[in-house]
């Protein structure tokens, strides 16, 4: 299969330099699929060094990082600003648009063979490079993410909805697979609870709750998934419901949470609404913040509406009743 060869993609209905720049990031998606394919017959997740937050970086982040880099040479992006590099570089002089990217998300789950992605987000250009990411994610053009999981498949929103693509091996070709909308009931929650001693009082709350299931306040039990890949994660969310939080903890480094704003959660949160959720970082809508430097991390909580404005109630509720055992809380009891 050549680089010249079909993507698909060929109902993308939007402005041509942003569906140039989303054909561009499909085709290298294609390639780092057929790549992560090969596992452990290439030594993807040997750690190879240290990003400018102190994360370890994976051979296959520089992989998926320097293979886009290539790709959009030439293309209309005039910034790039990806999870593996300190500071914006600059790509095509006077181009129209600006590209956030985390090359590969979940590294965690590279060796143990489980879902992976690669998420962007897609802005107008403006001509200082910081100022074209600090700004509130509502300006993106365009957000979407790649999921090397069982299928390869893409998934994006141009701002009028979210719909699948699926890469079909045989052809090579991303083919339309629908739109995209979340369940509005589901009774799945996704925490990393090894973190729950550090957790604020609403977080234990809302998760105590959760575990007591039909014997607390929410009178139902709850099932819990935890895959350590965000994209993994807002895949399953998307397609059946339910409510991830990575919330801010008392862990040094953690006081706002581990995920990135500008390339994790401003798309992500794009996603999630344009495909009939919410996403916050606890209480307000992520896609109204604006961060104040580009790694800036962000609490974020994702999901069903109504589970997620339940976590951002929780926050307003009175200290006695957060810190009450769940049996005594009564303010939710249905
Ligand atoms: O290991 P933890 O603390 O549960 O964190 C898992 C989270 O970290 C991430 O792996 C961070 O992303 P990267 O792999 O791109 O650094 C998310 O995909 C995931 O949700
Ligand atoms: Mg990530
Ligand atoms: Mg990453």
């Amino acid at each position: 299969m050549t680089a010249a060869q079909d993507i698909g993609l060929a109902d993308l209905a939007t402005q041509p330099e942003v569906a140039e720049v989303i054909r561009t990031l499909a085709r290298v998606a294609r390639e780092l699929s057929r790549r992560i394919a090969r596992g452990a017959l290439e030594r993807h997740g040997a750690t190879v060094g240290e990003n400018s937050d102190g994360d370890s970086q994976k051979a296959l982040d520089l992989i998926a990082d320097r293979a886009v880099f290539a790709a959009l040479q030439g293309a209309p992006v005039r910034w790039y600003a990806s999870e593996e590099r300190d500071e914006v570089v600059p790509l095509t002089p006077g181009a129209p648009l600006a590209l956030a990217i985390d090359p590969l998300d979940g590294s965690s789950n590279i060796d143990v063979n489980m879902s992976i992605g690669t998420i962007f987000s897609i802005l107008p250009a403006q001509d200082d490079p910081l100022a074209s990411f600090l700004r509130p994610g509502r300006e993106q053009l365009a957000a979407g993410y790649v999921i090397y999981g069982p299928q390869t498949a893409l998934v994006l929103t141009l701002g009028r909805g979210t719909a699948l693509w699926v890469l079909d091996p045989a052809s090579g070709r991303f083919e339309p697979a629908g739109p995209l909308a979340i369940p509005q009931r589901s009774n799945e929650f996704a925490i990393n609870v090894s973190n729950y001693r550090h957790w604020a009082p609403p977080v234990r709350a809302y998760i105590d709750d959760c575990l007591a299931g039909e014997t607390g306040p929410r009178d139902k039990n709850f099932n819990m998934r935890w895959v350590a890949s965000l994209v993994a994660e807002t895949h399953r969310i998307i397609t059946r419901g339910g409510i991830f939080l990575y919330p801010a903890d008392a862990r040094r480094g953690y006081d706002h949470g581990r995920l990135r704003h500008v390339y994790e959660c401003a798309p992500i949160a794009l996603l999630v609404e344009q495909a009939g959720g919410a996403a916050t970082d606890g209480c307000d809508p992520i896609l109204d913040l604006v961060p104040q430097a580009l790694h800036e991390r962000t609490p974020l909580v994702f999901g069903t509406p109504v589970k997620v404005h339940r976590v951002a109630a929780y926050h307003d509720l009175p200290h006695e009743e957060v810190a009450a055992l769940f049996g005594q809380r009564g303010l939710f009891r249905q």
